[in-house]
């Protein structure tokens, strides 16, 4: 049967990208999307805000919540210190084969983690099953109504310490209005907003950091 995107994807990163490159993956997966067949990688755009998040924040574990291809789990681990690792959390089984090929290809499998399975089921066991104490920094790219729940399941799990960083996608589009609420409502963060666009579009979009007060 006829290959997923997803799959044309992956197969242009190892026929035209650098192995072992990270840089050259995530240039590569952009060439593809903005030329060929969109797709909801972050994309360089915002791509930039979150490096420079990463780079101020300098985690020592960092989690992304909603991996799909790698993309932003590659552009993450590309920029974390000697040491530092990064968990992805992928539920779907497809792009978690995807995503694992394309962590491996850019040579970022020993800082990167991929967790398969749904983050309401992941976050509870990060502690103990994953030996995390607090979260550095969280990205926050999977459905966007998972956004608060989870931030909330964060907290619960006592996995945010003073000074941990939350950076969400889509604010405006597909949007988030709900998670945006809740942030900025609460005493617990403190909020920037990021004005961007979508991934390979002119369509207006942006990025919410949210700095955990404890
Ligand atoms: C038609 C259309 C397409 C794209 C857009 C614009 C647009 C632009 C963007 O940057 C976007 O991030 C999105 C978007 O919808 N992202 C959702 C991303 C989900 C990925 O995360 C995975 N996942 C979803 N929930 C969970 C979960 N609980 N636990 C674990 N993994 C989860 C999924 O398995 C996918 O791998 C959309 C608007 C409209
Ligand atoms: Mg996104």
């Amino acid at each position: 049967m006829n290959q997923s995107k997803e799959q044309r994807i992956l197969n242009f990163v190892l026929q035209n990208a650098v192995r072992g490159d990270p840089h050259s993956v995530v240039d590569t997966i952009d060439k593809y999307c903005s030329q060929k067949e969109w797709a909801m990688n972050v994309g360089d755009e915002k791509g930039k805000i979150l490096d420079k998040t990463v780079q101020e924040a300098n985690p020592s574990v960092a989690l992304e919540l909603g991996t799909y291809c790698g993309y932003s789990a590659v552009r993450i681990s590309r920029l974390l210190k000697a040491g530092a690792r990064l968990l992805t959390v992928e539920f779907n089984p497809e792009f978690a084969a995807i995503a694992k090929q394309m962590i491996e290809f850019a040579g970022v499998q020993d800082k990167v983690k991929l967790l398969e399975g749904p983050s309401e089921e992941i976050i509870p066991q990060l502690k103990k099953k994953y030996e995390v104490d607090t979260l550095d920094f969280v990205f926050l790219d999977h459905w966007k109504e998972r956004y608060t729940p989870d931030t909330i399941l964060l907290q619960e799990c006592n996995l945010l310490r003073k000074g941990s960083v939350l950076l969400a996608d889509n604010i405006i589009f597909p949007g988030a209005p709900d998670f945006v609420n809740y942030v900025r409502k609460s005493p617990h963060f403190q909020c920037t907003n990021y004005p961007s666009h979508l991934e390979y579009m002119q369509v207006e979009d942006a990025m919410e950091k949210a700095v955990f007060l404890g």
